[in-house]
C-alpha cells in the first residue's frame, strides 16, 4: 500500500517537469530572426511616420478597408501601429522598443544570456517613458515628440508639483540613471570638473606664453614653438612618449626659464619642473576606473547586479524571531552584596591560611551569581601547592560545600579561592539572550551560557568548539544546560541557516521541539518523528549524517572551497550554480541526549559514525553536542574524546568522573543548580547556567511552530544498511521507487556516475550503486569501465520515455 502511495507521487513529478518549455537551435534560428524582422520594420514604419503621420491620420479608421491607401512606408498597417506606439504611447522614444525587439531577436538566435537581456528590457521602458515624459514637458499639444504619454504624465505631474517640481523630477530621474547604469559618483563629477579645469589652465598658460615677449624670432623658432603647444596639448599617455621632441626643443627653453644663475650643471632643471605637470596629468587618467565595468560582465556580478545576493532566508522571508517576552524574568535575578558574608569568609580564609602560617599580602573579591572568588596575593615565597593541599582544611572552615581553588589564576599571578554564596541568584535566559554580548555577536553559531563568575554573559560559538561534550550526573542541570544551547540558537538563527538533529533515547526531554519540526529539524526521508528516541534508527541517522557529510565534502570540492561559511558566501553571491548541484548548506546541530544509554546498546555502530563525523564534519556545518550522566571511560572513550575539545561539567559524583571529562578535577567540587565548568581545550571557566524553563521553551516552539513552516522537515539523505544493499535487482517490479528520476538525471547529464546520483538525489553510496547497477540492467547505461564514468546509451528524455514504454 505504501509502495503504492510513493508510485504516484513520483510518477507526478515527472509529469510536473514535463511542460518545461524549450526551443531547440533551429526553433531559435527562425523565431530570433522573426523577431529581429520585426524590429526592422517597426524602425521602418516610426520613421515613415514623421513624414507621413499627418496624411494617414484619416486612413487609421478605415484599416480594414482594403481599397484605402496609407502613405506609410508600411502601408495602412505601419499607420496604424506607428500611430498607437508613438501618437498614442511614447513619442520618438517608441524607437527603443524597435530596438529592443531587433536585439531580443539576437539574444535568442545566439542563445545569449537572458538576464541582461530582462535588464535590457527594464532599462529601456524606464528609459522611453523618461524621454517621453522629457520631450512632453516641452510640448503643450499631443504631438509625435513625447506621445501621449509625456503629455498626460506632465499634466499630471504639472498640476500636482508645477513645472519647476516636474523639471526636477525629470533631473533626478537623469540623476538615479547616470549613477546606476554609468556608475557615475560626486567623486567622479569633481574628477571631471578637475580634469577640465587643468587642461584650460595649460591652454592658457601655452596661449599666453606665445603671446608674452617671446614671440618667434624666425620661422624656426615659431615652428617650434607650436610643437610646444602640441605636446602640451596631447594626452598625459602620449605626453610620455615624446621627450625625444621635448630635447628637440631644449634649445628654445633658456629663454623662457631666464637663465642667468642656472649653471651648466643644473641644465636638467627645466625637466624637473616639468615633471609635476605630467603627475597631475596622470591624476586624470586615474578618472577612467570605468574598466572596473567590464570585470561585472562576469556571470555572477551580473546575476547579482540583476537579482542581488542569493538570500537563504526569502522562502520564510516573513519567519518572526521569537520575542524577549516570552522568557521569564526572575526576581532573584539582580546580585546583591552581602557586606557582612563578604567579610566573615575573608577571615575565614585568612585565618585558616595564617594557621599553616601563609601570610597574605592582599585579598580581593569578585562576586558572582552563585559563588565569589577570592584573589589572593600570598607574602613572597610560599608555595603554592601548600594553598592548594589546603582545600579541604578551608572548606571545613568555611562550612560550605563546592569550595574550588585555583592556583595560579592563569595569567594574572593570584591564587583563586571561589566559595559559594549563602543565596545564590538565577541567571535568567533572558537575561543573557538579552546581553549586547550575544544580541552583536558576529559568530556562526552563538550559544550563550550563562554568565561568569565576574558577572559577564559568556557566548561562545559552536562553530569554533567545534563539538561540545557535556556531562554530569543526575539534577545537575544537564537538560536545561541543552535547552539553554537550542534556545539561543533559535534566537539567533533563521530556520533556513540551521537544523537540528535531536537524539533522545530519555523519550521526554526534547519533546517539546517537535512543534518546530518543519522549520528546524532534520529528519530521515521515511521516518515519521524528527526526534529520535529509538536507538536503532538512531545508527542509521548517524550513517544518514556521514552520508551528508561525504556529500557536502564532494560540494565543497567541486567549487573549490575548504568551509562551509566560503561555500554559503559563494554561493550568495551566486558563483555556483544550482544546476550543478549546489544549494545553501545549512548547519546541521546534532544533539544526543543520554549517550551513554545509546553506547550500551549499540556500541561499535554508534561510536563508529560519531567518531567519523567528530573528526571530519566541522569544515561542513555538522556538529556534535553530546551529552551524558555517566562520563565513564567506556562511554567516552579515547577517539571520542580526542576530537571533542570543548567540554562542559554540571557537578559529577566524582574525581574519575570529573577528570574523564575535564582531564582535571573540579567538577565534584560544583554545587549543582546549573553551575558548571568550561574548557575549549586551555584553562576551565566556572559558569553559572542560564536556566529556561519548560514553560519557556513551549512558549517559543509554540510561537515559531505557529508560524508558516517548510513543507517538510530538512531531508537528511537515506541510509540503506548494508544487509539490505546488497542483491542487484533486475526484475522491473523489485526496481528501486526512485529508478524512473535516477535514470532522468543520468540521460539529462550525459554522465553515468554513481556519484552524481548521489549528489542530484542525495543517496548514500549503496543505493546509488544499486541504482547504477538497474540502468545497466535496463540498458540505460554501459558497462563498467573501470576509472572512467559509464557510457550513457540512451541519447535525450523522449528515447528515454520511448526505450522505458516499450520494456512493459
Ligand atoms: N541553571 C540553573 N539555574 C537554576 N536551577 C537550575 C539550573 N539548572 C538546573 N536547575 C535546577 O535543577 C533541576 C534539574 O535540572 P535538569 O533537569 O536539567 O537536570 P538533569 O541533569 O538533566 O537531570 P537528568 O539527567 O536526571 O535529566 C531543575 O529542575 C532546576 O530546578
Amino acid at each position: 500500500m505504501a509502495k503504492k502511495k510513493i508510485k504516484t507521487k513520483s510518477s507526478t513529478t515527472t509529469q510536473t517537469k514535463k511542460p518545461k518549455f524549450k526551443l531547440t537551435s533551429q526553433q531559435k534560428l527562425v523565431f530570433g530572426s522573426l523577431l529581429m524582422i520585426i524590429g526592422i520594420l517597426l524602425s521602418i514604419a516610426f520613421l515613415s511616420f514623421f513624414f507621413t503621420g499627418e496624411a494617414d491620420q484619416s486612413t487609421l479608421t478605415e484599416i480594414g478597408t482594403r481599397d484605402v491607401v496609407a502613405e506609410n512606408w508600411l502601408n495602412k498597417l505601419g499607420a496604424w501601429v506607428s500611430d498607437f506606439i508613438i501618437m498614442k504611447g511614447f513619442g520618438v522614444a517608441a524607437f527603443i522598443f524597435a530596438g529592443l525587439v531587433f536585439l531580443t531577436g539576437i539574444y535568442v538566435t545566439l542563445d545569449i544570456n537572458r538576464a541582461k537581456l530582462r535588464s535590457n528590457w527594464i532599462w529601456g521602458t524606464l528609459t522611453a517613458i523618461w524621454l517621453s515624459i522629457f520631450f512632453g514637458f516641452f510640448t503643450h499639444k499631443y504631438d509625435a515628440l513625447g506621445g501621449t504619454i509625456g503629455f498626460e504624465m506632465n499634466s499630471f505631474f504639472q498640476d500636482y508639483i508645477g513645472v519647476i517640481g516636474t523639471a526636477l523630477l525629470l533631473f533626478f530621474g537623469l540623476i538615479i540613471y547616470a549613477a546606476i547604469k554609468w556608475n557615475v559618483t560626486g567623486q567622479s563629477i569633481v574628477a571631471f570638473f578637475k580634469s577640465a579645469k587643468n587642461e584650460m589652465v595649460d591652454d592658457f598658460n601655452t596661449n599666453s606664453q606665445s603671446s608674452d615677449g617671446y614671440a618667434p624670432l624666425d620661422n624656426d623658432l615659431s615652428a617650434e614653438a607650436e610643437d610646444i603647444k602640441t605636446a602640451f596639448d596631447l594626452k598625459p599617455a602620449q605626453q610620455k612618449e615624446i621627450p625625444q621632441k621635448e630635447k628637440v626643443i631644449a634649445p628654445v627653453k633658456p629663454r623662457t626659464e631666464t637663465p642667468v644663475t642656472v649653471p651648466k650643471l643644473n641644465i636638467e632643471v627645466p625637466q624637473v619642473k616639468q615633471e609635476p605637470v605630467a603627475v597631475e596629468a596622470v591624476e586624470m587618467e586615474v578618472e577612467q576606473v570605468a574598466e572596473e565595468a567590464s570585470e561585472s560582465d562576469n556571470l555572477s556580478a551580473r546575476l547579482v547586479a540583476d537579482f542581488g545576493q542569493f538570500d537563504p532566508t526569502l522562502e520564510l522571508s516573513k519567519y518572526q524571531f521569537p520575542p524577549l517576552d516570552l522568557l521569564k524574568r526572575y526576581d532573584s535575578e539582580s546580585i546583591t552584596i552581602d557586606q557582612d558574608e563578604l567579610e566573615e569568609k575573608k577571615n575565614r580564609i585568612v585565618e585558616t591560611l595564617n594557621n599553616y602560617n601563609i601570610g597574605i599580602s592582599s585579598i580581593k573579591a569578585t562576586i558572582g551569581p552563585t559563588v565569589t572568588l577570592y584573589e589572593i596575593v600570598p607574602n613572597a615565597g610560599v608555595r603554592i601547592s601548600k594553598i592548594k593541599n589546603l582545600e579541604d582544611d578551608i572548606a571545613l572552615s568555611l562550612a560550605a560545600l563546592g569550595i574550588r581553588i585555583i592556583a595560579p589564576i592563569p595569567g594574572k599571578g593570584t591564587i583563586g579561592i571561589e566559595v559559594p554564596n549563602k543565596n545564590s541568584t538565577i541567571v535568567s535566559m533572558r537575561s543573557v539572550i538579552a546581553s549586547q554580548k550575544f544580541q552583536m555577536s558576529e559568530m556562526e553559531l552563538p550559544i550563550a551560557f550563562g554568565k561568569t563568575i565576574s558577572n559577564e554573559t559568556f557566548v561562545v560559538d559552536l562553530a569554533k568548539m567545534p563539538h561540545l561534550l557535556m556531562a554530569g550526573a543526575t539534577g545537575q542541570g544537564k537538560s536545561v544546560g541543552l535547552n539553554a544551547v537550542l534556545t539561543s540558537l533559535l534566537y539567533k538563527k533563521h530556520p533556513a541557516e540551521v537544523k537540528f538533529v535531536l537524539v533522545d533515547p530519555k523519550k521526554v526531554e526534547l519533546t517539546l521541539f517537535n512543534k518546530i519540526e518543519r522549520h528546524y529539524l532534520a529528519k530521515l526521508p521515511d521516518s515519521e518523528d524528527a526526534i529520535i528516541t529509538d536507538n536503532t534508527k538512531v545508527i542509521n541517522t548517524l550513517n544518514s549524517l556521514c552520508i551528508e557529510m561525504d556529500n557536502r565534502y564532494e560540494m565543497l570540492k567541486n567549487a573549490m572551497c575548504r568551509n562551509i561559511k566560503e561555500y554559503n558566501d559563494k554561493f550568495k553571491a551566486r558563483k555556483l550554480n544550482p544546476e550543478e548541484g549546489h544549494q545553501f548548506l545549512p548547519y546541521i546541530v546534532l544533539v544526543v541526549d543520554e549517550f551513554a544509554d545509546l553506547i550500551m546498546t549499540a556500541g561499535k555502530e554508534v561510536e563508529t559514525p560519531i567518531a567519523r563525523l567528530a573528526q571530519l564534519a566541522r569544515a561542513i556545518g555538522i556538529h556534535l553536542i553530546i551529552a551524558t550522566q555517566r562520563p565513564s571511560v567506556n562511554v567516552i572513550t579515547g577517539i571520542i574524546k580526542a576530537n571533542f575539545p570543548a567540554r562542559l561539567a554540571f557537578r559529577v559524583t566524582s574525581k574519575i568522573d570529573s577528570r574523564t571529562i575535564l582531564d582535571n578535577s573540579g567538577a565534584d567540587q560544583l554545587i549543582g543548580r546549573g553551575d558548571m565548568l568550561f574548557t575549549q581545550g586551555n584553562e576551565l571557566t566556572r559558569i553559572q547556567c542560564a536556566f529556561v524553563d519548560t514553560p519557556e521553551v513551549e512558549l517559543i516552539t509554540e510561537y515559531i511552530g505557529n508560524q508558516k513552516a517548510y513543507p517538510d522537515a530538512y531531508l537528511l539523505p537515506e541510509y540503506v544498511g548494508e544487509e539490505n544493499g546488497t542483491s542487484l535487482d533486475i526484475d522491473i517490479s523489485d526496481r528501486d521507487k526512485l529508478f524512473r528520476e535516477a535514470a532522468e538525471v543520468i540521460v539529462t547529464a550525459q554522465q553515468g556516475s554513481a556519484s552524481l546520483l548521489q549528489r542530484k538525489l542525495k543517496l548514500g553510496y549503496n543505493r546509488a550503486g544499486r541504482l547504477i547497477d538497474q540502468l545497466e540492467a535496463a540498458g540505460i547505461v554501459g558497462q563498467f569501465e573501470g576509472s572512467k564514468a559509464r557510457q550513457v546509451l540512451v541519447p535525450d528524455l523522449v528515447a528515454l520515455d520511448q526505450h522505458l514504454a516499450n520494456e512493459i
